[in-house]
């Protein structure tokens, strides 16, 4: 890896398995200081090459006491770089400190929003006020500050709800100040990153760019780059930011495999070919992607196989450009949380990460791997794309094959792509393009019995999926209007065939995911 650009503060975060831990660089971005999060395994020189100005360890979902609890270096306490710990995070600084103490699971943990308290004012609050909500969900508590360190605040079930040692800047947060449910959360890692690392807003989207330019150029040299497009958001940016960076050694392609939606190919060679003075070829690979997953049901069996072919697809390509050694992916940090880490557990294994195959021969360029689709889109808008394409809603590189539940045939594949066409007709005639991020339908692999034209029918269901969401890590389902849910339900069971029951998905995620499988 090439280092990064040190012209700008960066706060490095931790990860120690919290769901929530790619919230916090989030937060801090939006401050405009950078910060990215690396693994706890990152050692203590590692971390001095990076020269972080202040470091935060996230929180976790194991105790300090399991026997394969995540652990830290003692000497990060002693690079005199501003830390802050943050539940897990914190409960682990008062674990490895002399003098402090964290009591295990006493069977009544703190979960949920609770009413915190302070009397002395530690900087880490400066500008909140001394009674405020946070956002509590553990099981273990620290019993005693480590020496030199103070209690900053406390909730009825909390003694130890925050601490400070002020001279040697370690901070602990029992709460979650990144979520939005700690009320004052925001401008408590705004304390820290600021007041007490002294950090300078002095980072950008525009650097970003530059940046990964700059970082681009190094790697690749006078070598050539294969980049997947999909003629998605996030391919489409780091096609954009490519170009920019090593113009004609970039070759896309563009893999039809047969997943695609109705008329997509063609709407997306028309959007892309000649635009941003990409080079792009398109591979008809319908047949190699539709045998391999013949008779396969399992939903991580075809995201597996939909990866394999990917590569094996660019593979071929690259043999015949010569001289690539480079594989760029509009990879995003939700592909790469979802697909499991070392410390994440797996959701779904996204094609291009968790569903590449282990013997790769490429090397990987992943631009956007760090950003939330929000941030990848205000790339684009600050690359000077078009609306459309920036604000496009997301379409999954295993397309349709993990809409259809169970086996993948030619007749479902019809059924969905015409089911799927009517939803995305009505949504944009009744204007709500913009005000749903994602929408589509699903094969269910279920049937029932209905009537029609006077006659019996058992034929499959249909379901409507819409949600709503920033980043794609939570979402809610869209309330679509009911006359319109209507229409979209007569139109379906009407011009497509085989369907007499359509449904609405009306779960969130969590609890569900937004695709089916
Ligand atoms: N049909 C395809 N041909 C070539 N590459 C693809 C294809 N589908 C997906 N990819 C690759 O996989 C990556 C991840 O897909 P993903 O759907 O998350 O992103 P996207 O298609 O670029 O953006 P969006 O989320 O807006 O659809 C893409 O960025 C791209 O590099
Ligand atoms: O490129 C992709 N490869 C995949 O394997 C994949 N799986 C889900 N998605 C998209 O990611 C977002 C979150 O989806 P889930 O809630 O279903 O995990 C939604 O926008 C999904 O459409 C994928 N994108
Ligand atoms: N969310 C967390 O970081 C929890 C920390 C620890 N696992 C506890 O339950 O106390
Ligand atoms: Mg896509």
């Amino acid at each position: 890896m090439v280092e990064i650009d040190k012209k700008y503060d960066k706060v490095l975060v931790l990860d120690y398995g919290s769901q929530y831990n790619q919230l916090i660089t989030r937060r801090i971005r939006e401050f405009g200081v950078f910060s990215e999060l690396k693994s706890r395994k990152m050692t203590i020189d590692e971390i001095k090459a990076y020269a972080p100005k202040a470091i935060i360890l996230s929180g976790g979902p194991k105790s300090v006491y399991a026997e394969d609890a995540f652990t830290i270096d003692p000497e990060m306490f002693e690079l005199g770089i501003p830390l802050l710990g943050v539940c897990y995070g914190m409960q682990l600084i008062a674990y490895r400190l002399p003098g402090g103490k964290v009591t295990a699971n006493q069977g009544n943990g703190e979960f949920g929003q609770a009413a915190l308290h302070f009397d002395e004012k530690s900087l880490l609050f400066a500008d909140t006020p001394e009674d405020q909500k946070v956002l509590m969900s553990h099981g273990d508590s620290v019993e005693a500050v480590p020496d030199g360190f103070v209690i900053a605040a406390s909730t009825d079930k909390t003694k130890i709800a925050a601490m400070a040692d002020d001279d040697k800047k370690l901070y602990g947060v029992q709460f979650h100040a990144e979520t939005t449910l700690s009320e004052y959360g925001n401008q408590i890692i705004k304390n820290f990153v600021f007041k007490i690392a002294g950090c300078q807003a002095n980072w950008q989207m525009k650097d970003f760019i530059e940046d990964q330019i700059e970082k681009i150029r190094a790697e690749v040299g006078d070598k050539k780059v294969l980049l997947g497009l999909s003629g998605g958001v996030d391919s489409s940016v780091v096609a954009v930011l490519l170009h920019k960076a090593i113009g004609k050694q970039l070759t896309c392609i563009f893999v039809d495999h047969g997943l695609l939606r109705k008329n997509e190919a063609a709407m997306v060679m028309d959007s892309l070919v000649g635009k941003f003075g990409l080079n792009i070829i398109k591979i008809d690979a319908q047949q190699r992607f539709l045998s391999k997953l013949a008779h396969v049901t399992e939903p991580e069996k075809k995201r597996k196989i939909i990866g394999k072919e990917f590569i094996e697809t660019f593979n071929d390509e690259a043999k015949k450009l010569k001289g690539i050694e480079f594989l760029a992916q509009g990879t995003l940090y939700t592909d790469v949380i979802e697909s499991g880490t070392d410390t994440a557990q797996t959701i779904k294994s996204h094609h291009n990460v968790g569903g590449l195959p282990k013997d790769m021969h490429f090397k990987l360029i992943e631009p956007l791997r760090t950003l939330f689709k929000d941030e990848a889109r205000e790339l684009g808008e600050e690359l000077d794309m078009p609306h459309a394409l920036v604000w496009r809603q997301p379409f999954p590189g295993p397309g349709l094959a993990i809409r259809i539940l169970g086996e993948i045939t030619e007749e479902k594949l019809a059924i969905v792509r015409d089911s799927d066409a009517i939803l995305r007709d009505e949504i944009a005639k009744a204007g709500l393009e913009d005000n749903v991020w994602q929408y589509f339908t699903i094969l269910t692999g279920l049937r029932s019995v209905g009537v029609m034209g006077d006659g019996r029918t058992y034929d499959w269901t249909i379901a409507i999926r819409a949600i709503t969401s920033i980043d794609g890590m939570t979402a809610d389902f869209a309330k679509l209007p009911w006359d319109l849910l209507g229409k979209i339900s007569e139109r379906i069971v009407n011009e497509v065939g085989h369907i007499n029951r359509v449904v609405y998905d009306i779960t969130s995620k969590p609890p569900a995911t937004i695709e089916w499988e």
